[in-house]
Order: structure tokens, then C-alpha cells, then sequence
């Protein structure tokens, strides 16, 4: 490719208008997807479940639309030799231009690459077309905004309590509390006993975000408490009582707990940023392991979290020296994963060819996957990022790894010099696979993380019930243990919603032939699934079978999984805690101050 020079003036008459037509498009998105984000407030305060679920998985479609919507605007408008690589580049400078005093810049220039990559040919993938590198700061860019990012109370002038108190009212929520000064006093003494505020300091202040973060059936409260050198950071969860009333259902103080909560396995939240940047800030003081990637996606702006993962990516290739080789575990029948050890991701290749007893296709799959993105994963299914063409050096692949993805997935790979192409993959966090994790708890003795396993194993499965999620296959390699020790599902090609399965006994034998057989007897449609059988096939080994049947026997009756089926289908939706449970005030009379009479505590539990 013959390279342009820097041009010295911008003398192409279409590229502003293309500039401009594509920051449109842009804004366009970003107002819709805020708007999204105001109405979960409403859902919330009227306890619109149904409608908020919904409203949520719309709005992870508004991206790619608007990106189509533009690139159809442009292809219209403009003939393809008008577009030519020089237009182009003064096309990104017009940009530049134009986002000088614009609040989402970063989320503007993907929008830009995205729908670049859409026009432009691969060659020009540079940053003199695309913003390969981020172009706008968005440093300080808050200062310019009229509402302020986060709001900060003093305590020392009026106390604690008012501080909470006005934190709570100032979102300004239409709906009841059912009693908020007890609430309040609940989070006061718990924040006061954690923090040790009562050594005031001269800059001791609560920062608090100035938007309520909004999932399923929770409305969240993020801030932190400063106090001399400490920051403290914590969460206030709102949520309906069975009255429909307003509660503060407890305060979050633990770091480890706050980063599950906005772990890469949960829905993304709703909230209402004028500047998302400034909010990341925000965020990453309090979790400041976690990338800005995973903070950008799971306050839904998955693209850009995507972008920055792939930066990130691009940037430990650079820095790194180890090999690419096959995840460790058993391999899929339906997938290839490989991974780089020093890095904590795996990647996943749609096989072409699936050995029985697999029945599906490629279309198939990607449907699956795509269902769990858009999906509440309450914690217990892993998000992925899908990519195309991504390269990767060739030197860097192991011999063992080259040769299955070309047996396997030939049409998948394609080998350009020094590069390998892979078509179309899928990008997971990495998780130590739940057989592995078994086996080697098993060899060192440790019968409390084997039990630890088995409870949380079920606890998933449960949480995927709530969820209306069959995982379909449910051997212990399908499922992976977190960092904090969750376990989490991650394969998705048989997955099912819980509400289109036939929950069924096993039919008594009418002989003692079909009584003894080794095979299955009995008629079995597509869709019937007997919870019976489970046992035969998780159950082998003796300690496992022992704290399963201790903590989750109901998962081996027809009885449980169709319960939850009949509560589905009549719109119950359940409520899952993205925190412990121990830890709501409503179950930790233990921790609450003495002055509260026994009669006081009924009413909180009844509540
Ligand atoms: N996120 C992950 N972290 C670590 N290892 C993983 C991860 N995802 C998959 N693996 C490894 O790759 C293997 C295959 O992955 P996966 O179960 O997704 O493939 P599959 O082809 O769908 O499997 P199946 O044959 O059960 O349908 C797993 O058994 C596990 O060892």
C-alpha cells in the first residue's frame, strides 16, 4: 500500500459531511441508550420486572443497529470511489475535530471504527483510518459537565445519618420506603462499626455516584467513604419489599463482594452517565484490579470494552514471550479452546465437524451464545466477546495447537506470512475447570473445598433455574471456579430455556426385559429431560455423591425443576442476590445494635 502524506489541508469537500453524519449516527445511540437507561428508573419504581428485562436486552441490539443504520446511510449517499483512502483519513481529522468538546469521545471513536471497518477495506485498518490508538482524553472532561459525576456529603457538619439520609433521597426515587430511617440507621451503624468514621479526619467526606445503577430487580447506591489516607469503598442495595416498598436491603463494604458484583457473569447495569469515563474513574478507584475493559462492558457499553480488551490484548502480546497451546482440560466436542498461560483469557473455535451424539451446527451455536448474551447470567454463566478475524503470529502457536485447528477447523484458520487468521472466535475469562478442580481437591485431602465445590456446583445450576436456564449438559467439565471460588457454567451449546423442557419421571418398566436393560426403553422426545438419571451420570464418585445429596438432593427430582418451571411460566421473576445472604439486614440480627427490640427485628423479616 503506497502511502499517503499527512495532508496539510483538509481539501475534501464530502469528508466533513461524513465526519459529521457518523457523529450523528453516534449521538443518535448514545441517546437512545441513555433514555434506555432513565426508564429502568422508572421499571424499577413501579417493580415492572418483566418489562425491565426486556428493556434490557433491547438495548444491547441499539449498537449494531446504529452502526448498520449509518453504513447503509453512507453506502447511499456516496459511491464507493468517492470514498477513497485519502477521503478517509481527512475524515478522521474532521472527527477529531468535531468530538473537541464532546462527553463520550472514546465510545464516539469506536462508533467511528466500527462503522469504518464496514467501508474501508483491511488494509486500511491503521490509525491514519481508524482510531487504532485513542485520539480524544478523556481526562477531566467532567469538569465541563453541568451535572456533576458524583455528589460529595460531609459528615462532620450533620452527622452521618442526615448524610445517608440525603445521599438516599436525592435520587429522588417515586416510590415508598417502607422505612427508610430505620434503614438508614442500620447502614449507619454498620458503616460506623467497618469504617471507624468516628476519628474524623479533615477531609473525611462520602463521594457517592450521582446515578443509581439498575439490574434486574435492584436499584444500586456506589460510593465511597473517605477518611484521612483510607478510601472505603461501598454499595447500597434498594430493593421492593413483598409490600412493594422501598428498602435498603444492606450495605456492601466488602472489596471482594462489590467486584461480584459486577462481575463479568452478571447482566449488565442500567445507568444514566453523561460522561462514562468519569464513572470508569470512579469505578476502578474502587475495584482497581479490574480492568477498564470489563467496567466498560458491564455498564453495557460492551463495544467499548471490547475495543479496550482487544488493546490490552494486542499490548501483552507485545510484552510476552510464551506460547499459545490447548486450554487444559477434556476437549469439547464442539469446540477448540486454546489459551496463552500468561494471559487469563481462553479462546474458543466453533469445530466443522461435531461426532455424535452432537446434533447441531454452526448457526446453532452462535444462536446459543448469543443467547446468553443477551440473557440475565446471574452470576453463574461467563460473558464473552466475540470477534472476526482476529490474527495472532504464527511463531507463537505450538505444533500440537496448529495442527487441531487445522484438522478440526480448517475453515476457520487461514495462514497469511507470519500471521494466523482466525475467522471467528469467542474470548472467555479463564476458569480452573470444575473436573480439574474436584480432582485435585480430592488428591490433596481437602474435603471442605470438595464440598465447597459440590454446594456451589448446585447453587449455580439453582441460580440458572431461577433464571429460566437449562443448562443441558451438566458434567463437572462444563463448569469452571472463578478467582472467588464461584462456579460458573460455560457451555452453552446445549442450553435450553427451563420453560421449553418436559420435566419427566422414568416410566415403570411393563417387563422384566425393559427392567434390565442397559438401554433406554421408553420413548424420549427431543425436549424431555428426566432428573432421575442425573444421578447415574454425576454421581460415580462416593464423596461427591455424599455432599450432593447432602445440599442438593431436590436437583435429582422431577418435582424441583418442575416447580420452578410452573412458577416461571406464571411471570414470577426470582429473585437472585448478587451479594451473600448473611450479609442483608433482614438475615443478620446478630449484627444489629442492641437498641432494637426483639418486636422491631419480626417486622424486618416479615418485611
Ligand atoms: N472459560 C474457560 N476456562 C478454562 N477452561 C475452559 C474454559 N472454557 C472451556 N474450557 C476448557 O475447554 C473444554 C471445552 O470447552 P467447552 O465445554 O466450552 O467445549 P464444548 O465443545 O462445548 O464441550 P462439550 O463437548 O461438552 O459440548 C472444557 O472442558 C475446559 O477444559
Amino acid at each position: 500500500m503506497t502511502k499517503v502524506p499527512f495532508p496539510k489541508l483538509l481539501s475534501s469537500q464530502i469528508a466533513f459531511d461524513i465526519a459529521r453524519a457518523i457523529l450523528d449516527g453516534f449521538d443518535k445511540h448514545y441517546r437512545l441508550f441513555r433514555h434506555a437507561s432513565k426508564t429502568a428508573k422508572r421499571y424499577f419504581e413501579i417493580g415492572a420486572w418483566p418489562t425491565a428485562q426486556q428493556a434490557a436486552r433491547e438495548r444491547i441490539g441499539y449498537y449494531d443497529r446504529r452502526v448498520q443504520e449509518c453504513v447503509h446511510a453512507l453506502e447511499d449517499e456516496y459511491a464507493p470511489e468517492e470514498l477513497t483512502d485519502a477521503v478517509w483519513r481527512e475524515v478522521k481529522l474532521h472527527y477529531i475535530g468535531l468530538l473537541s468538546h464532546h462527553k463520550q469521545p472514546e465510545l464516539a471513536e469506536t462508533f467511528f471504527n466500527s462503522v469504518s471497518c464496514q467501508i474501508l477495506h483491511r488494509e486500511y485498518f491503521n490509525n491514519d483510518h481508524l482510531f487504532v490508538r485513542p485520539t480524544v482524553s478523556t481526562e477531566y472532561l467532567e469538569t465541563e459537565e453541568l451535572q456533576p459525576t458524583y455528589r460529595v456529603y460531609y459528615p462532620a457538619a450533620d452527622g452521618l445519618r442526615f448524610a445517608l439520609k440525603r445521599i438516599v433521597t436525592n435520587f429522588q426515587l417515586d416510590a415508598q420506603f417502607a422505612n427508610l430511617g430505620r434503614d438508614i440507621e442500620l447502614v449507619e451503624a454498620r458503616m460506623a462499626a467497618q469504617f471507624g468514621l468516628e476519628k474524623r479526619e479533615a477531609n473525611q467526606q462520602l463521594q457517592v455516584l450521582s446515578s443509581l445503577f439498575f439490574r434486574n430487580k435492584g436499584a444500586y447506591i456506589v460510593g465511597k467513604a473517605i477518611n484521612g489516607p483510607q478510601v472505603y469503598p461501598f454499595v447500597i442495595p434498594v430493593l421492593h419489599n413483598r409490600r412493594g416498598q422501598l428498602v435498603l436491603d444492606t450495605v456492601i463494604t466488602d472489596q471482594e463482594t462489590i467486584t461480584i458484583l459486577f462481575s463479568f457473569t452478571r447482566a449488565y447495569f442500567l445507568v444514566d452517565m453523561e460522561v462514562p469515563s468519569a464513572y470508569v474513574q470512579f469505578l476502578r478507584s474502587l475495584m482497581p484490579r479490574k480492568p477498564r475493559s470489563e467496567i466498560y462492558t458491564i455498564l453495557g457499553l460492551q463495544k467499548q470494552g471490547k475495543t479496550l480488551f482487544y488493546r490490552d490484548f494486542l499490548q501483552h502480546l507485545k510484552h510476552s514471550s510464551d506460547d499459545f497451546g490447548i486450554a487444559p482440560g477434556i476437549p469439547g466436542l464442539v469446540m477448540l479452546v486454546f489459551e496463552l498461560p500468561s494471559f487469563p483469557y481462553v479462546f474458543k473455535v466453533i469445530k466443522d465437524f461435531y461426532p455424535p451424539p452432537k446434533e447441531t451446527t454452526r448457526a446453532q451455536i452462535k444462536e446459543k451464545y448469543l443467547l446468553v448474551k443477551h440473557h440475565d447470567r446471574v452470576g453463574r454463566m461467563a460473558d464473552t466477546l466475540e470477534y472476526s478475524n482476529v490474527a495472532f503470529p504464527l511463531a507463537r502457536f505450538s505444533e500440537e495447537l496448529l495442527a487441531q485447528l487445522q484438522r478440526d477447523c480448517p475453515s476457520q484458520v487461514d495462514i497469511e506470512g507470519e500471521r494466523i487468521i482466525i475467522r471467528h472466535l469467542y474470548i472467555e475469562r479463564r476458569m480452573v475447570p470444575l473436573n480439574i478442580f474436584l480432582t485435585r481437591a480430592e488428591q490433596s485431602g481437602n474435603d471442605e473445598l470438595v464440598e465447597h465445590a459440590i454446594v456451589e456446583y448446585g447453587n449455580a445450576i439453582k441460580d440458572l433455574v431461577a433464571a429460566n436456564i437449562f443448562p443441558g449438559d451438566m458434567l463437572y467439565k462444563n463448569f469452571g471456579v472463578t478467582r472467588h471460588g464461584r462456579v460458573v457454567f460455560y457451555d452453552y451449546d446445549e442450553i435450553e430455556y427451563l420453560t421449553d423442557c418436559q420435566f419427566r419421571d422414568i416410566p415403570q418398566a411393563m417387563n422384566e426385559e425393559d427392567e434390565m436393560s442397559a438401554e433406554v426403553w421408553y420413548p424420549v422426545g427431543k425436549h424431555d429431560v428426566f432428573p432421575e438419571q442425573f444421578e447415574s451420570f454425576l454421581l460415580g464418585n462416593a464423596k461427591i455423591r455424599h455432599y450432593f445429596l447432602k445440599h442438593h438432593a431436590d436437583l435429582l427430582t422431577r418435582a424441583y425443576w418442575q416447580s420452578h418451571k410452573e412458577r416461571i411460566l406464571a411471570g414470577v421473576v426470582e429473585d437472585v442476590f448478587p451479594y451473600p445472604q448473611q450479609i442483608r439486614f433482614s438475615n443478620q440480627a446478630a449484627a444489629i445494635p442492641a437498641v432494637y427490640s426483639p418486636s422491631y427485628l419480626e417486622n424486618l423479616h416479615n418485611e
